[in-house]
């Protein structure tokens, strides 16, 4: 039996011997590579976290004390560890989740997946281990270089001391990379750092130095000014960042020597006040596919050739609405010199590659600090450029202050391209981007398009950075674009028409690349005899008034978004009706305002209803009046107004 099938649980850790630790540490690498590449996921991030993560739970007792991951990509070594090896349908419907997740194990903790939060949640926790008296407990967070450049990191350990986080111990697992390398001065300061000689010195000491060192180390170490810890301030001009921030600092450690690293930890956790363990590692690490990819060291891959690191299914053939989006702003800035782009530490990711390869000097990388990059879009703006801010749509929550105060409020001309809008799938609850519609269309002014195909993308994106007064949002989802749907007609105030129906009986507001669904919704209907009219607002807020006149010619108006319904474009519409003194039945269909697991795009768009056949029972239903949904327990007020059963044709009134 491997060594890694003993592992149920941390504690097994404790019976193996330091070579049989140096064995398991090569048989997860190589099950990370066997698995990963028949399942895709995070095989770099993982691959340079094995020794690391062996040796937190070696030294530290989960879940009594708490290890939480910043981002959560690399919890694989840890999911392993804490007794669930089967990886056969990671990040899949029914299968692990691709980051910690407590509903999996009480060794998960922090389940989002957005970056640079764990520093926060440590301080928290070990704020209450405190004050409740758990003070036996530790709390160890693995925080990634990249996540270091996100100001929350900053914020925690501004408040982290040895007041209140006596049993706090970070990780700073340093591999020099986000995706690409991480830029900034942080960056510099851990690179400074990492290619010291004395870190090499180090390096090759390492295992000598602690054993030399080890007992008499700790004592000198708490000197906090003389031994080991002056030694290593003076090798690595560390003393001055972390002391001054009150915390000690411990490194910088080979982080792939397991000797080392658990003896670093031993001193960290008996050290009785905040520490910080600064481990060197190696995004994908022992695997050569992994280490000579340019481009983020296999930091997310697909199904690969666990041998040559090759994609195993050949490109579809149709353009990724981020390569389309990756042309086309070249296009637009080929024109407008005042255009410049940001990205919060996703060049490639987001499709501002090119433009950065076309013009380097009009892109800039601004790290894993989204907040940051949207005032300084704002400032950039105030200069006189068109900044397009490209984004996982997911990560603008995180901005949306910034979004309504800096841009909004000041009317600056910002245009944010959101890529991975709407559900994205396998990477779960805190990766769909769900939230924008609704965030953001309540910022005053703020124009939002959602592009249904590549031509409307291309045409809306180039209508958007030509707005210089207020911010402008280009959302689409992750994935291939689907065929073109060419309009029948466009009305005077942009409005496609995808579908005419004169009946007058159905009309349907798509948004963005629902407008495919839409159609196929209008052909189930029509077979059933129901004429439907389907329109793309291309722009959906503000609401085009000629959507208002189409759906006062309407008996019934359904919105469809792939975002979340609750205050989505689906509300406004409605309200926009209303306050039109238009009052046609509105359904809004959207997304739950629910956590959603992951699973695939299309599974997930199955469970929330939002499949064509789905729409078209729910609307035929309605039409029919097959069921009168009841808009308020009738029972508390028997006086209160019935659904309305007066006969207008085959519709019953529905007010939803
Ligand atoms: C707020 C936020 N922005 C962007 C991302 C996308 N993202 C996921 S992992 C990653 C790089 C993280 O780098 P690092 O913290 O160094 O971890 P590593 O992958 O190197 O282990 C980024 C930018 C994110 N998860 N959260
Ligand atoms: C962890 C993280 O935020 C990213 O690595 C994300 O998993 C990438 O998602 P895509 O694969 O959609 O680019
Ligand atoms: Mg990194």
């Amino acid at each position: 039996m491997s060594l890694l099938k003993r592992i149920g649980g941390p504690r097994d850790l404790d019976a193996l011997s330091p070579e049989e630790l140096e064995v398991l540490a090569a048989e997860i690498r190589a099950f990370l590579v066997a698995e990963v590449s028949k399942t895709g996921g995070h095989l770099g991030p993982n691959l340079g976290v094995v020794e690391t993560t062996i040796a937190i739970h070696r030294v530290f007792d989960s879940p009594r004390d708490a290890i939480v991951f910043d981002t959560g990509h690399q919890s694989y070594v840890h999911k392993l560890l804490t007794g669930r090896q089967d990886f056969s349908l990671l990040r899949q419907a029914g299968g692990l989740a691709g980051y910690p997740q407590r509903s999996e194990s009480p060794h998960d903790v922090v389940e989002s997946s957005h970056a640079s939060s764990s520093l926060s949640w440590a301080d928290g926790i070990s704020r209450a281990f405190e004050m409740t008296g758990q003070t036996d407990r530790h709390v160890v967070a693995v925080v990634g270089d990249g996540a270091l450049t996100g100001g929350m990191t900053w914020e925690a350990l501004n408040n982290i001391s040895d007041d209140n986080s006596r049993n706090l111990v970070i990780v700073v697992n340093d591999n020099g990379r986000s995706y690409a390398p991480t830029i900034g001065g942080m960056a510099r300061y851990l690179n400074g750092v990492r290619t010291k000689k004395g870190y090499h010195d180090l390096h090759q000491s390492s295992r000598k130095l602690f054993d030399r060192l080890g007992a008499p180390a700790r004592a000198l170490y708490r000197g906090a000014r003389g031994g080991l810890h002056g030694f290593l301030s003076r090798v690595t001009n560390n003393s001055a960042l972390y002391a001054n921030l009150d915390i000690k600092y411990l490194g910088p450690v080979d982080g792939h020597d397991l000797v080392a690293m658990q003896e670093a930890l031993r001193q960290a956790k008996e050290y009785a006040a905040p520490v910080i363990v600064h481990a060197i590692t190696e995004k994908g690490r022992g695997y050569q596919p992994a280490l000579t990819d340019v481009a983020d060291q296999f930091h997310a891959v697909g199904q690969i050739d666990p041998e040559t690191g090759e994609p195993l299914s050949a490109p579809s053939g149709a353009p990724s609405w981020t390569s389309v989006f990756a042309d086309e702003i070249v296009v637009q800035a080929e024109n407008d010199h005042t255009i410049v782009g940001i990205t919060a530490a996703m060049l490639r990711p987001t499709g501002l590659h090119k433009f950065a390869e076309r013009f380097p000097q009009r892109v800039f990388d601004v790290g894993i600090a989204e907040q940051h990059a949207v005032t300084s879009a704002a400032g950039l703006a105030f200069g006189g450029l068109h900044p397009v801010v490209a984004l996982y749509a997911t990560f603008v929550n995180r901005a949306f202050d910034q979004v309504l105060m800096d841009v909004g409020l000041h009317q600056a001309g910002v245009t944010f391209v959101l890529d991975r809008a709407g559900i994205t799938g396998p990477d779960g609850p805190s990766h769909h981007g769900m939230w924008d519609l609704a965030l953001l269309q309540i910022v005053p002014r703020i124009r939002l398009a959602a592009p249904r195909d590549a031509e409307r993308l291309r045409e809306e994106l180039a209508e958007a950075v030509r707005v210089t007064d207020a911010p402008t949002v280009i959302r689409f989802p992750k994935g291939t674009v689907g065929p073109e749907l060419p309009a029948v007609r466009r009305t005077g105030d942009g409005v496609d028409v995808l579908r005419e129906d004169e009946r007058g009986d159905v009309l349907i507001v798509a948004v963005g690349t629902m407008a495919g669904i839409a159609l196929e919704v209008a052909d189930l209907l029509s077979a059933e005899g129901i004429g439907t009219t389907v329109v793309d607002p291309r722009w959906v807020v503000p609401v085009p008034f000629s959507v208002i006149e189409l759906a006062d010619a309407h008996r019934l108006v359904i919105t469809i978004e792939d975002g979340v319904r609750v205050a989505g474009i689906g509300t406004r519409v409605r309200q926009d009706l209303r306050d039109a003194g238009v009052d046609t039945a509105v359904t809004e269909l959207g997304l739950p305002d629910e956590f959603i697991d992951h699973a695939s795009r299309d599974e997930i768009l199955r469970k929330v209803g939002l499949t064509p056949a789905q729409i078209a029972e729910d609307v035929i239903a309605q039409v029919r009046g097959d069921k009168i949904p009841i808009a308020r327990p009738i029972s508390e007020d028997p006086d209160a107004p019935k659904a309305s059963d007066a006969d207008t044709g085959p519709f019953q009134r529905v007010m939803r």
